[in-house]
């Protein structure tokens, strides 16, 4: 979407990523993991390079460092092919930002924009559905319900679509439960008010950190009833009404809200969506006879499960639909 490949690299044998990829997409989620990491050089930019309390800057020099030896040699061999005129589409995001006119953008404000997009993309949607898919088969009757609801709105002949997604309140209310109990990260994304300011009787000084609580909120007993079940049907409110995945209440933390909230709403719902749907409507799943119970145990660092799902997936539908097996 962004670049028009599917991966870096020339990928495995059986069409999945290889080595350079998930050297990529590893320092992808090492910039993330050090989000909210304190850097004194964040506060008197004079000391970068100089002093580097438990060595953060260096982390995150390196991690993105392993990023754009990938991204940029595209970036500027594209930015060639466009300005010379032997690239005339205008089918990715790339080509978009290189192309734009008012106003327009550096070659150095594209690389920051598309490592941007890049951290902003990669681990939510992985994550709701790793832990989704935990809950479902440590709770069968709710990945019944999810299939029994793919059945009824597509049938067993053909795959689900992104046109289908509004039909599937259910399955959007499983993977709303996930964004509430198993955010990607304790905290939001750090903000810093521009100026004083009071929210809910507490005064936010111009120039303070705000840090949200993700966990804080979604697991809040005042606001959710027994908040350490998963519990889909909290979203699904009345018959007929759409569940949508944000939540402008903040009473939990799916996307944010306001001017800063996630601008990537619609694609991410439907990555999410996508992805958690086609795998439970291609395939049937089980856990491994030597591991037959999950471990809901969070990583230390970020909220990802710590040891990650392991499950035999067996196809449910008919054959013509798995062209490669
Ligand atoms: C399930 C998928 C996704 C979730 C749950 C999610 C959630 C979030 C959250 C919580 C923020 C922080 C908002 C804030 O600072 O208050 C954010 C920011 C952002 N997201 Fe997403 N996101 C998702 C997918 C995407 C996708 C697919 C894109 C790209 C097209 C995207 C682009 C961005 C960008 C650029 C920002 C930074 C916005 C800014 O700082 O002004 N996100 N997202």
């Amino acid at each position: 979407m962004i670049f028009g490949t599917r991966f870096f690299g020339q990928g495995m044998e059986d069409g999945g990523p290889g080595d350079e990829e998930n050297e990529h997409v590893l320092a992808l989620f090492t910039i993330l993991k050090n989000l909210n990491a304190f850097c004194i050089a964040d506060y008197f930019p004079w000391l970068r390079r100089k002093i580097d309390f438990d060595g953060y800057e260096k982390i995150i020099r390196a991690a993105i460092e392993g990023v754009r030896k990938y991204h940029d040699p595209l970036i500027d061999e594209r930015i060639l092919t466009c300005n010379d005129g032997t690239r005339t589409q205008e089918k990715y995001v790339l080509d978009i930002l290189i192309k734009h006119e008012k106003p327009k953008h550096t070659p150095k404000d594209i690389k920051a924009q598309i490592l941007e997009l890049m951290i902003a993309t990669v681990d939510n949607p992985s994550n709701a559905v790793e832990w989704v898919m935990g809950e479902m088969m440590s709770e069968p009757s709710i990945l019944k319900r999810a299939v029994e609801e793919l059945d009824n709105v597509v049938g067993c002949n053909r795959l689900v679509e992104e046109s289908e997604i509004p039909q599937l309140n259910y399955i959007k209310a499983c993977i709303k439960e996930s964004f509430r109990l198993h955010p990607i990260a304790p905290f939001n994304v750090p903000h810093v008010s521009v100026k004083n300011t009071v929210v809910a009787g507490y005064f936010i000084p111009k120039g303070c950190h705000v840090l949200l609580s993700r966990v804080g909120m979604g697991r809040n007993p005042d606001m959710w009833k027994d908040p350490m079940r998963f519990d889909p049907y909290q979203h699904l409110g009345e018959e007929g009404k759409q569940v949508v995945l944000t939540d402008n209440e903040l009473k939990m933390l799916s996307f944010s809200t306001g001017k800063r909230g996630c601008p990537g709403v619609i694609l991410g719902s439907t990555i999410t969506m996508m992805l958690l749907e086609r795998m439970i409507q291609g395939f049937t799943w089980e856990l491994p006879y030597n591991e037959p119970t999950i471990k809901f145990v969070e990583n230390h660092e970020d909220l990802l499960l710590a040891k990650p799902l392991l499950a035999i997936a067996k196809p449910r539908l008919p054959r013509y639909l798995y062209p490669k097996i």
